[in-house]
C-alpha cells in the first residue's frame, strides 16, 4: 500500500474532502512513491482565503522575526536530510548525492536570504533635486510585501526552486500558496514538513496538490493572489501571462542554451564543461547545454572529445548516482526520441548513443546538425545534444539568436576582447564566458528573455519581485 500524503492548509494537514487522490509514479521504480490529494476549487479557495488573512499579521513581524523561523526552517531541513533526499531520489529520478545536494543547496539559499533581507534597507529623497523642489519635502521609500504570492514550481528541482520562491515570500512578508509539480508533490510536502515544525504561523505557508491541468487556471486566475513565481515550461508560462490580470509575474521557463566554440578554445576544457552542463540530471535542467555551435575548423576535434567523454558518463539508476538517469516518464523519452530520429532521418551524423530501454535514453551525440531539424530549435530535456558547424562568429550568433529561447549560453574562447563583443550581441538573460551554462551561484540574477521568462530571480532579486515600494512623504511645514 502506498503511503497516503495530506495537502497543507491553515497549520494543518488535511485530506481532500472530494477523496480524489492522484498515484506518484516513480521514474525508475516499479512501485508508486506515494499518493497525494488531488484538492478542490473550494479547498483552492480556502487556502488563498487563509493566506490573505495570515499575511497581515506576519506582515507586522519583524523581518528579524520572520527571520527567526527561516533559520528553524534551515535546521529542520538539514535534520531531515537524508530522508527528503530519498524521496527526491525515487520521486523525480535525481541521482542520491545530488539529491543530498539539492537539499543542501536549499539551505544554503535559504539562509542567503535571511541575511540579504536583514541588510536591504530603503532610502530617503530631498525634493531640492528637481527643478523647484525644496528641501522641506522628504521622501521615505522602503519595501512591502505584495500579500500572497502564488509559487508554482517544476518537477527537476522540487525542493530547491520551490524554496527559492517560499524563502523570499515570507522573509519579507508575504503568504505563500505553494503548487509544487504533481511528480515532485511529495518532495514539496516534505519540505513544508519541516517549515511546518517551525511553528510557522497558521496560513502563512500553504501547499495545495492536484494536476497543473485541474486546478492551474482556477489558482493562476485568483482574485485573491497578488503575484506568481512560475518555473516551468514555456507553453505553461504563455498561458498563465495570458489568463493573470495586473499582478506582477515572474517566469522562468524553458531554454535552448547554445554553447559557442571559437576556433581559438581550449577544446579539451570547453569540452568537460559542455559534457557537464548538457548531462548533468540526464539533460533535464533548464540551463542544460542544449546545442553545440562550433566553429569547422576545430569541429573535428571537439566532437572527438566530446564523444570520448560521452562515452565515459554512467548510465543507470539515480540509486548509484549514475550521470544519465531514466527521464521523468515515457511521454518524455518519446519526446527526446523523436528529436533524434528527426534528426538522423534529415542526414545529421549520430557520433553515439541513440540507445533506449524504456525511459532511459542513452546519452546521444548528434553532429553535422542543420536548422531544418527540430533538435536544433526545441528543447529536448532530455540527454542529446546536437552540434551544428559554423563558418564565422557572427553565423554563431545569429543561430542562438534564432532561437525563440533566450535563457543562457555559453562562449568558449582565449579572446577574452572577443567574448566581451559577442556577449553583448547574444539576446540571453546571462552569457558564461569560458564556463559552462548554469544558475548559480544562487545570488546571482537569473534571468530568462523572450520565450525563456520574464522578470528576474537570485536573491536580491527575488525579494524585490515579490514587494513593492511604499513612498511616504513628509512636508516639513
Ligand atoms: N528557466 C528555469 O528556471 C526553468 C525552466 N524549466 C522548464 O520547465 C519545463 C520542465 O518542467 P515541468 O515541470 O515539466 O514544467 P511544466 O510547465 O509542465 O510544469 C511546471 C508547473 O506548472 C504546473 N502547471 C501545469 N499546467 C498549469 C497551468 N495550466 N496553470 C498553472 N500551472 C500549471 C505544473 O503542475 P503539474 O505538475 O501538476 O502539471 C507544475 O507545477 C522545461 O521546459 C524547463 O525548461 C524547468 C526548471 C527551471
Ligand atoms: O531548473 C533548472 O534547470 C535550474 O533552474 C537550473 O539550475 P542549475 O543550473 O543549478 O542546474
Amino acid at each position: 500500500m502506498s503511503q497516503v500524503y495530506d495537502y497543507y492548509i491553515n497549520g494543518e494537514w488535511r485530506k481532500s474532502a472530494s477523496g480524489d487522490t492522484i498515484s506518484i509514479p516513480s521514474p525508475y521504480m516499479s512501485n508508486p512513491v506515494g499518493v497525494v490529494q488531488a484538492i478542490s476549487k473550494e479547498e483552492i479557495d480556502e487556502a488563498v482565503a487563509g493566506a490573505k488573512k495570515a499575511q497581515k499579521e506576519w506582515a507586522t513581524l519583524t523581518v528579524r522575526e520572520r527571520g527567526e523561523y527561516l533559520y528553524q526552517w534551515i535546521d529542520n531541513l538539514l535534520a531531515a536530510k537524508e530522508e527528503i533526499a530519498e524521496v527526491i531520489m525515487k520521486e523525480v529520478g535525481k541521482a542520491h548525492n545530488d539529491a543530498i545536494k539539492e537539499v543542501e543547496r536549499t539551505a544554503d539559499y535559504i539562509r542567503y536570504t535571511i541575511e540579504e533581507a536583514y541588510h536591504m534597507h530603503g532610502e530617503s529623497m530631498m525634493g531640492e533635486n528637481f527643478v523647484g523642489g525644496s528641501r522641506k519635502k522628504v521622501a521615505i521609500v522602503h519595501r512591502v510585501p505584495l500579500g500572497v504570492v502564488l509559487a508554482i514550481a517544476p518537477f527537476n528541482y522540487p525542493v530547491n526552486l520551490s524554496a527559492s520562491k517560499i524563502a523570499p515570500a515570507l522573509i519579507s512578508g508575504n503568504a505563500v500558496v505553494f503548487k509544487p509539480a504533481t511528480q515532485g508533490a511529495i518532495s514539496g510536502i516534505k519540505m513544508v514538513e519541516a517549515l511546518h515544525k517551525t511553528g510557522l504561523p497558521k496560513g502563512v505557508i500553504n501547499l495545495v496538490t492536484g494536476r497543473g491541468s485541474v486546478i492551474g487556471d482556477y489558482l493562476v486566475e485568483h482574485r485573491d493572489i497578488n503575484m506568481i513565481s512560475f518555473t516551468g515550461g514555456s507553453n505553461n508560462g504563455y498561458r498563465i501571462a495570458q489568463k493573470t490580470k495586473m499582478i506582477p509575474l515572474v517566469m522562468e521557463l524553458g531554454g535552448k542554451d547554445p554553447a559557442l566554440v571559437r576556433e581559438d578554445a581550449e577544446l579539451d576544457y570547453a569540452a568537460d564543461h559542455i559534457v557537464a552542463g548538457a548531462f548533468s540530471y540526464s539533460g533535464q535542467r533548464c540551463t542544460a547545454i542544449k546545442r553545440v555551435l562550433v566553429h569547422e575548423s576545430v569541429a573535428d576535434e571537439l566532437v572527438a572529445k566530446l564523444q570520448t567523454k560521452i562515452e565515459k558518463l554512467t548510465v543507470g539508476s539515480p540509486e548509484e548516482n549514475c550521470v544519465i538517469v531514466p527521464l521523468i516518464d515515457n511521454g518524455s523519452a518519446d519526446f527526446v526520441q523523436g528529436l533524434i530520429d528527426d534528426a538522423i532521418e534529415k542526414q545529421a551524423t549520430l557520433v553515439t548513443g541513440n540507445k533506449r530501454e524504456g525511459n532511459l535514453i542513452y546519452p546521444t551525440l548528434l553532429d553535422n546538425v542543420t536548422p531544418d531539424m527540430r533538435i536544433a530549435w526545441e528543447e529536448p530535456f532530455g540527454p542529446v545534444l546536437p552540434v551544428i558547424r559554423v563558418k564565422s562568429d557572427e553565423e554563431a550568433v545569429a543561430l542562438a539568436n534564432e532561437s525563440e529561447f533566450g535563457l543562457q549560453a555559453s562562449i568558449f574562447t582565449k579572446d577574452a576582447s572577443k567574448a566581451f563583443i559577442l556577449a553583448e550581441q547574444l539576446e540571453t538573460g546571462s552569457v558564461q564566458i569560458n564556463g559552462r551554462t548554469e544558475r548559480g551561484p544562487d545570488h546571482f540574477p537569473f534571468v530568462g528573455v523572450k520565450s525563456s521568462g520574464t522578470g528576474t530571480q537570485g536573491i536580491r532579486k527575488s525579494i524585490e519581485s515579490m514587494t513593492r515600494e511604499k513612498v511616504t512623504v513628509l512636508n516639513l511645514q
